[in-house]
């Protein structure tokens, strides 16, 4: 039977990125476990508590926090959620009535719709409607507008 004969020092660069990521992935997950044991902001504590539904513009809404990735989860025309300056909204009701039409709301569908929502020029009174579909908010980590050092703007709601 024929044998293959690798160079001994082949062998062990060959070996070493292997070994290499895998003490990389160990640090990694100690990292990881230590940042959620310290941070409050941790993805899993509040947003496991996504369970019920919950009422756009509820009071509940307010304190609810919910992941990217659950929102990337409500992404039809039966069930769609956005997200506008950190804040997640359930328009799936408002479709018909947005003066700026369906299709370029569902664009944003399961997604981040902030920057387009801002360039399209909405007014203060639209600011306001976003009230009424509001489901909660991201976890500290995912937000961009509303984190301590983050981007400020001067004109987004309260
Ligand atoms: C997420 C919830 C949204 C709410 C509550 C909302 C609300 C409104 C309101 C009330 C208006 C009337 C004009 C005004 O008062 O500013 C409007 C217009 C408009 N919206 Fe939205 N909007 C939303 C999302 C979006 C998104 C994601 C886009 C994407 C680009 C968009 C694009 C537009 C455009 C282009 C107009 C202007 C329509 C026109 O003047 O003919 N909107 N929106």
């Amino acid at each position: 039977m024929a044998t293959v004969q690798t160079h001994p020092e082949m062998s062990l660069s060959a070996t070493l990125p292997a070994q290499q990521e895998q003490s990389e992935l160990d640090f990694m997950a100690l990292t990881m476990a230590a940042l959620r044991f310290v941070n409050p902001w941790t993805v899993d504590s509040k947003a496991k508590q996504w369970q019920a539904q919950i009422v756009p513009g509820s009071p509940e809404a307010k304190d609810r926090i919910i992941t990217l990735s659950e929102v990337s989860r409500h992404d039809s025309p039966q069930d769609c959620w956005v997200v506008v300056y950190d804040r997640v909204y359930d328009i799936t009701t408002f479709f018909d009535e947005h003066p700026g039409g369906a299709d370029i709301m569902f664009e944003y569908a399961g997604a981040d719709a902030s920057t387009a929502f801002r360039s399209s020029g909405h007014s203060r009174m639209a600011i306001k409607a976003l009230d009424r579909f509001l489901v909660g908010e991201l976890p500290m980590q995912e937000r961009m507008y509303r984190r301590p050092g983050g981007i400020k703007l001067s004109d987004i709601p309260e």
